[in-house]
C-alpha cells in the first residue's frame, strides 16, 4: 500500500502505563501517515501465560486459574490507569478474552500440550493490543483494531506455525484497503506472534515472533519500511547487557543481519529478514526511549567495514554421537540423523563431523533433546554435556578472539573467513 509504514512495538516498549503513553507520542509524531502497528504482549506476559498452560496441562486447575488471575489483574490495572472515556467498552472486550481462557482452563486437557499452549498464550497479544487501540482512540489517534487471526492463516503446527502466504495475502489485501477503512488516514493496530488455522484455532509463530509478523505484513502490503522500536539505540556489535562498551552500527545489510540473527543475536528474530529482503523493504531499528536517535538502517546495500560482531549463547548442550561398531559416519547415518533432528523440531547451532563421530550443539530444550537422543541411540552411542556457552564472532580479529576466549576450556571450534565459533565450558 502506498506510503504504508509498519511499526513493531515489543514487550519492553509496552510494559507500563508510561511506556504505552510514550508509544502514543511516537505514533502521534507520524501523524497523517498510514501505519500498521504490530504489538507484542506486555512485558513478560508470554512467560506468565506459559506458566498458566503448564499448570493446566499438569492437571493443576486451581493453580492455572490463580496464575491467570494475576495476568488478568495486571491488564485491568493498566487499562484503568490509561482509560477514562474508553474504559467501559475496553473492559467489555477484555472480559470476553478472559472468559474464553477461563472456560478452557476449566476443561480437562485431551489434546497435545502445544495446542493448549497456543490457545492460552495468544491472549497476551490480544489483551495488549485491545488496551492500546482503545487508548490511542481516546487520545485522538483514530485507529482500527484488527484480529490478526482473521488475517494470518497458518498450518496447525502449534507453537511454530507456518504462514499460508496465498490466503493471508488475499485477506490482508481485502481487509486493509483504504476504501475499506472508515479512517481518513488508515492506522491499524494488530497483534504480533499469532495467527489461526483454517478451523479458527489460534496458533503462534515461535517465541519472539512479532518481528516476523511485522515483516510479513510489510511484505504483503508492499510497505515503505518497517520500524522496530527497541529499548536500545539500534543494532549494536554485541548485546549491550553483556558488553556495556558495545557500539551502535548505523547501517547494516540484510545479509549481515540474517547471519547475526542466525547465530543467535537476540535483537531481531531470524525469520524477519527474508520477507523484507524479498521485497527490498528497509528495516529500521529505533530507540523508543529517544526516537530522535538515528538508530540502525538495514537494507540491501553492503555496509562499510564492520567491527567484530559478537554473539554469546548460554545454556548450550553438546551432543556427542559415536558410531557403535567403529563404522564411518557416512551419508546414510547422517541422513538418518538429520531426519531425527527434523522430527524432534530442534535446530543444531553447530555441527562437526569426524570419522566415527558427530558433535552437535543445541539450545537446552530438554524435551526435544531427549526425543532426539532416544532416536539417535538406535545407531550411535550418545553423550550429553550441559551448561556450555557458544561464542560467535563475525569479522573477527585475532585480538578479539583471544580476549574473549582467554581462560576458557574450548570443546569445539569452527572457523571460516568471516566467522569463528567456539563452544566452551565456563571456568569453574
Ligand atoms: N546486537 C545487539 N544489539 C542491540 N541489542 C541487542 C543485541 N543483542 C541482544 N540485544 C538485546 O536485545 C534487547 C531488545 O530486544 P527485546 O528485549 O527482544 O525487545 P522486545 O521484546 O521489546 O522486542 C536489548 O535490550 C538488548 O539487550
Ligand atoms: N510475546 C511473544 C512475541 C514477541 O515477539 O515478543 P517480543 O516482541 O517482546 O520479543 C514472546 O514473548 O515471545
Amino acid at each position: 500500500m502506498k506510503g504504508m509504514k509498519v511499526f513493531k512495538f515489543g514487550g519492553a516498549s509496552v510494559n507500563s502505563v508510561e511506556r504505552i503513553q510514550n508509544l502514543a507520542a511516537i505514533v502521534r509524531s507520524f501523524n497523517d501517515q498510514p501505519l500498521t502497528i504490530v504489538i507484542s504482549a506486555m512485558g513478560k506476559t508470554t512467560n506468565a501465560l506459559e506458566k498458566v498452560v503448564e499448570a493446566f496441562y499438569a492437571g493443576k486447575k486451581e493453580e492455572a486459574l490463580q496464575l491467570f488471575g494475576v495476568v488478568k489483574n495486571q491488564h485491568l490495572t493498566t487499562a484503568k490507569y490509561l482509560l477514562v472515556t474508553h474504559y467501559n467498552p475496553c473492559l467489555a472486550r477484555l472480559n470476553d478474552f478472559f472468559t474464553e481462557i477461563e472456560w478452557l482452563l476449566h476443561d480437562k486437557p485431551v489434546r497435545d500440550f502445544d495446542y493448549y499452549y497456543d490457545q492460552v498464550v495468544c491472549v497476551g497479544e490480544l489483551l495488549s493490543t485491545c488496551i492500546i487501540s482503545y487508548f490511542l482512540n481516546q487520545e485522538g489517534i483514530a485507529n482500527e483494531w484488527l484480529d490478526v487471526r482473521d488475517l494470518l492463516r497458518t498450518d496447525d503446527n502449534f507453537r511454530d506455525a507456518t504462514i499460508d502466504w496465498k490466503v493471508s495475502t488475499e485477506r490482508i489485501h481485502s481487509h486493509l484497503t483504504p476504501n475499506n477503512s472508515q479512517l481518513t488516514t488508515p492506522i491499524y493496530v494488530t497483534q504480533g506472534f499469532i495467527g489461526a488455522t483454517a478451523d479458527n484455532e489460534s496458533t503462534t509463530l515461535g517465541r519472539e515472533g512479532s518481528d516476523y509478523t511485522a515483516a510479513v505484513f510489510a511484505n504483503m502490503l508492499e510497505a515503505e519500511s518497517v520500524t522496530i522500536w527497541k529499548d536500545v539505540e539500534g543494532v549494536m556489535n554485541a548485546d549491550p547487557k553483556q558488553f556495556p562498551d558495545a557500539q551502535l552500527i548505523q547501517e547494516l545489510s540484510f545479509r549481515e543481519v540474517i547471519e547475526m540473527a542466525y547465530y543467535g543475536a537476540q535483537v531481531i528474530h531470524p525469520k524477519t529478514i527474508k520477507p523484507l529482503q524479498n521485497k527490498d523493504i528497509p528495516l529500521l531499528v529505533k530507540c523508543f526511549l529517544d526516537p530522535s536517535l538515528p538508530g540502525t538502517t538495514i537494507h540491501k546495500k553492503n555496509a562499510k567495514a564492520l567491527p567484530p560482531i559478537i554473539v554469546v549463547k548460554q545454556q548450550q548442550v553438546l551432543m556427542q554421537l559415536n558410531s557403535q561398531d567403529f563404522s564411518f559416519v557416512g551419508e546414510q547415518p547422517m541422513s538418518h540423523l538429520y531426519a531425527w533432528i527434523n522430527q524432534s523440531r530442534i535446530k543444531p547451532n553447530l555441527v562437526q563431523t569426524g570419522a566415527i563421530g558427530v558433535q552437535l550443539c543445541f539450545d537446552d530444550r530438554a524435551d526435544r533433546l531427549e526425543q532426539l537422543a532416544s532416536k539417535a541411540s538406535n545407531e550411535f552411542d550418545v553423550q550429553l554435556e550441559k551448561n556450555l556457552t557458544l561464542l560467535t564472532i563475525r569479522h573477527y580479529t585475532r585480538e578479539k578472539f583471544e580476549a574473549l576466549t582467554n581462560g576458557k576450556e574450548i570443546l569445539l571450534q569452527q572457523q571460516s573467513k568471516e566467522t569463528v565459533q567456539v563452544l566452551y565450558r565456563e571456568p569453574q
